[in-house]
């Protein structure tokens, strides 16, 4: 399995290389060369297999020769024990034909750990076969960071540097990252918003020297073995559903749209999936190009959900290239002009075929707070905002044919005051975070500049060695 990136002027990979290279040299993002596809009497043969033994068959569809399927079978096994929920990825119906996943039953109550779990044990595995070192840089609006740093803290050869927009995180997410306190991870508090933080990381790649220097590598959406790991879920849940004789659709909280890229890819490899639905928040950039062509980028301002308050996401690159039909020049030029102008220019048939198999429906605040008390007084269900999002666009886009399932991103405790604004509830957070509120804190708050990060990665670096 070799992988080439969306703007083709990248050296061409293997899986090992693509996770501790992260983004492509020429600023593009990888992806399979060829999609590997399953026949429906391959898919029925993952039929009941446990969450851990299906994410490391589907899993070792990538990573070919690199990592054989019983090491891959042992690293699962360690990454999804600690999950509160014997299923890992439980559903629950919600409505006729609704029903909800959740992906929050991990170490840090939020979707990102279903990755994050096992890319630390890939990490180490690569890193350990190859007697070496990387230095992580991420950005995140809330999640990713502590599931990053819950899955690489104390392990040797990994520094984790997180950059998070300083006060735009909720006050959970914020301590979750920043109570930790190891020789391998550094906090970054950084003034600005959440696209500032992955611009800053993505300026640190770009920077060909110091990328080399300090071994950079990435644990965010934009390194392909996030989405990978991100791809077993949704065969999980379609497979209990009757795939691959019963078609199934799919709602997903949105923001770098890494993980409705993951459903997408399942599709592509053969899941029957109808349709795809893109839940934002009033930062509803995805949802207005879907309704109506157009990806203009505005402010990003402030939301109940604040992991999806995001403008440019990155993952959509992913999905131009393969709705370009793979034309790497062309995607090259739409992503330049998008970053010089602020618009996106998506041919008009490329957007016709987007909308074949997705819809976006954006909510505001107050739609937010009557979608979380709807679902708790009428199906008695406690969905945070991210989550209520997400269910709110697959209640309006299912029909009788396929099971809508809507993704649940986080856990509500992980955003109390929304919840108790709602239902007057205040969701208690489970016992190994009970005293996060008495935990000493560790970041370092920086001007959002490229000069700032890099200093501060290197000072990193070189206290953790
Ligand atoms: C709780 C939650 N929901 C939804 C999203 C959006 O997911 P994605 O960025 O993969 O589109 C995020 C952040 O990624 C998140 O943390
Ligand atoms: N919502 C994310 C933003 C980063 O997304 P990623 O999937 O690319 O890591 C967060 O919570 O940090």
């Amino acid at each position: 399995m070799r992988y080439i990136s969306t703007r083709g002027e990248a050296p061409v990979l293997s899986f090992s290389d693509v996770l501790l290279t992260g983004l492509a040299e020429d600023g593009g993002l990888y992806l399979p060369q060829t999609w590997p596809s399953l026949s429906p009497e391959e898919w029925h043969a993952l039929r009941g297999l446990p969450y851990p033994e299906l994410a490391a068959r589907i899993l070792s569809l990538f990573t070919g020769d690199d990592i054989d399927e019983a090491t891959l079978r042992q690293l699962c096994a360690k990454a999804y024990a600690g999950f509160d929920h014997p299923a890992v990825v439980p559903v629950v119906q919600l409505e006729n034909g609704l029903f909800v996943q959740e992906l929050f039953h991990g170490p840090t109550l939020a979707f990102k750990d279903m990755a994050m779990q096992i890319l630390g044990h890939l990490f180490e595995h690569v890193l350990s076969e190859r007697d070496s070192h990387v230095t992580i840089v991420g950005a995140t609006s809330g999640d990713t960071g502590s599931a990053a740093i819950e899955a690489c803290r104390g392990r040797k050869r990994l520094s984790v540097i997180i950059l998070h927009p300083k006060g735009r995180t909720s006050e959970v997410q914020r301590r979750q990252m920043t109570t930790v306190h190891e020789a391998n991870v550094t906090n970054l508090a950084v003034e600005g918003t959440f696209d500032d933080c992955q611009d800053l990381v993505k300026a640190c790649f770009a920077d060909l020297t110091f990328r080399k220097d300090m071994h950079l590598s990435a644990v965010n959406s934009i390194n392909w073995a996030r989405i990978a790991a991100q791809i077993p879920y949704y065969v999980y849940a379609a497979l209990n559903f009757g795939a691959p004789g019963q078609d199934v659709s799919f709602a997903v909280p949105t923001g770098n749209f890494g993980n409705i890229l993951a459903a997408w890819a399942a599709r592509k490899m053969g899941l029957p999936v109808s349709r795809l639905c893109v839940g934002s928040n009033r930062n509803d950039i995805l949802t207005r190009f879907l309704n109506k062509n157009d990806m203009t980028m505005k402010d990003v301002v402030p939301s109940l959900s604040p992991s999806m308050d995001i403008q440019v996401s990155s993952n959509f690159e992913r999905l131009l290239f393969e709705l370009l039909d793979r034309d790497a020049a062309a995607c090259a030029r739409i992503m330049t002009s998008f970053r010089s102008s602020g618009h996106m220019d998506v041919p008009e048939q490329t957007w016709e075929k987007a909308r074949t198999l997705f819809s976006g429906l954006a909510l505001d605040d107050a739609q937010t707070e009557a979608e979380i008390r709807h679902l708790h007084q009428n199906s008695h269900y406690m969905a945070d905002p991210h989550s209520a999002i997400g269910i709110a666009a697959g209640r309006k886009f299912r029909d009788k044919n396929s099971p809508m399932i809507a993704v649940a991103t986080a856990h509500p405790a992980k955003f109390p005051d929304a919840m108790v604004a709602a239902t007057g509830i205040h969701p208690a957070l489970p016992e190994h975070l009970a005293d996060l509120f008495s935990r000493k804190e560790y970041y370092e708050t920086i001007p959002a500049t490229a000069d700032a990060v890099k200093n501060a990665v290197r000072t990193a670096v070189a206290n953790t060695h």
